[in-house]
């Protein structure tokens, strides 16, 4: 019942009997239902700091290119050791590999230009225990790190009224206006994206779903003018923010890179 019933018990299962059952396949909406920011944010923070306490081994990830298609695979292995206890005594410890595919000319067919499987091992014995989509687990990863960084090195972050400005409209410029909407009190988000209907489209979009004041700027400049917090997540081989265009002298900026 527990394989069936709760994902969740699963993935922090110890249990022989559990463990050594087939693995679990969880698709993205599967995964999208464990999600929330108060539970993801503190868990990246935990994370961050293990990697500062030794807790975290996470080689450099393996690039493998395939410039006829665009194409870029990232192979992201890592292990965790908890510091929490589980259930059954032992140690929370955490070992999985992601892979995440970017295909840039997705967009042509509708599909995300990034794509992730992870797979999450017994970390005592190696056993495969959950395969997973890791799409939305990688997008709203990404987001709560730059929560995380914009909390711990941005002093202004517990302000009121902040003004984020977010270059792009894509995956990651969505999930940063709704990841910096749900963390910080924020007065307004300004969305630029080189093509300005797409800018107009994400605006649509998360007004729809509940953002109150987010705005499309058709020049860059405008958007980051008055920003508190700027986000670039784009394709763009060249930078899309001038030094000169930010007002504010102590601003924070999270740029999400381009493989
Ligand atoms: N989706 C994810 O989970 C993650 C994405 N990233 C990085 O974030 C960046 C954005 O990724 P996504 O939002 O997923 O991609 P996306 O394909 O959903 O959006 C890409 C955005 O870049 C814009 N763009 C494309 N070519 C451009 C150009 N030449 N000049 C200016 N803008 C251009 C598009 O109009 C679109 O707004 C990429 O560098 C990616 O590697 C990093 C970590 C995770
Ligand atoms: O860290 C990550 O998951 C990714 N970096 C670039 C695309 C996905």
């Amino acid at each position: 019942t527990v394989i069936k019933g709760n994902p969740a018990a699963i993935i922090s299962s110890k249990n022989i009997a559990v463990t050594q059952a087939p693995p679990l396949f969880l698709s993205d909406d599967q995964v999208l239902g464990l999600l929330d920011w108060e539970t993801l944010v503190p868990a990246i923070e935990s994370v961050i700091a293990g990697v500062d306490r030794g807790q975290v081994i996470q080689p450099a990830r393996l690039v493998m290119r395939i410039p006829d298609k665009d194409a870029v695979v990232l192979s992201m292995p890592g292990y965790v050791k908890g510091t929490n206890t589980s259930q059954d005594g032992s140690p929370d410890d955490s070992l999985a590999v992601k892979i995440v595919t970017s295909f840039t000319r997705n967009k042509d067919i509708g599909l995300p230009s990034i794509l992730a499987t992870v797979l999450l091992y017994n970390p005592d014995n190696g056993k495969l225990k959950v395969v997973m989509e890791g799409t939305e687990i990688t997008k709203w990863r990404t987001a709560a790190a730059s929560v995380v960084a914009t909390k711990h090195i941005f002093p202004r972050s517990k302000e009121s009224g902040l003004i984020v400005a977010i270059m792009g409209s894509g995956a990651q410029a969505s999930i940063h206006a709704k990841a910096f909407d749900a963390n910080f009190n924020v007065k307004q988000i300004n969305i630029w994206n080189h093509r300005y209907p797409g800018a107009q489209d994400l605006v649509n979009k998360l007004s729809s779903e509940g953002l109150k004041s987010v705005k499309a700027f058709e020049h860059g400049q405008d958007a980051v003018k008055e920003a508190d917090i700027i986000v670039t997540a784009t394709y763009s081989s060249v930078p899309v923010v001038k030094y000169e265009w930010i007002v504010k002298r102590d601003v924070i900026l999270m740029l999400l890179e381009q493989e």
